[in-house]
């Protein structure tokens, strides 16, 4: 056991930082969540070009992108943790599983708000200058 710890300590942190990357690509390639997130991510940071927000609101619409996705990759690994520890039905499986993509849900909402507050006030200019 200390031996493990000991071993662990010594891990390089290039090799750290390389566990870490293929969690993002395996999360990318086995989360159908992540895809939808992906495309969200690319929409906001079209229309944020495009609507030419300020230096705060991109600060907000980073904070957003990078919130969720964090969020979603903790929410699947605490899904691998729970297939590990109960692969049949429980109902603490059940509500670790429902917590962790509660979680997810309510940044999700505070993304959308977010997203609201940015970009609807300059669709609506846009739309009164067009007219
Ligand atoms: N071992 C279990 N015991 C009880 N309920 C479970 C168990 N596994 C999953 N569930 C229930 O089924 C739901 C769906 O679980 P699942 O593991 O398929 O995740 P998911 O929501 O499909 O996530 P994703 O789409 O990101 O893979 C959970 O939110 C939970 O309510």
């Amino acid at each position: 056991m200390n031996m493990d710890l000991k071993d662990k300590q010594k891990t390089p942190l290039h090799k750290t930082f390389s566990f870490a990357i293929c969690g993002i690509i395996h999360g990318f390639k086995a989360e159908k969540n992540f895809k939808i997130h992906a495309a969200a991510a690319i929409m906001a940071i079209s229309i944020s070009f495009l609507l030419r927000i300020s230096l705060m609101e991109w600060l907000f619409v980073i904070l957003s992108i990078f919130g969720v996705v964090s969020l979603e990759l903790v929410n699947s690994a605490i899904e691998r943790v729970v297939d590990l520890a109960a692969p049949g039905y429980h109902p603490l499986a059940k509500q670790a599983k429902d917590l962790a993509a509660g979680a997810v849900l309510v940044y999700s909402i505070m993304s959308v708000i977010i997203a609201c507050v940015i970009f609807i006030p300059k669709f609506a200019h846009l739309i009164i200058n067009f007219i």
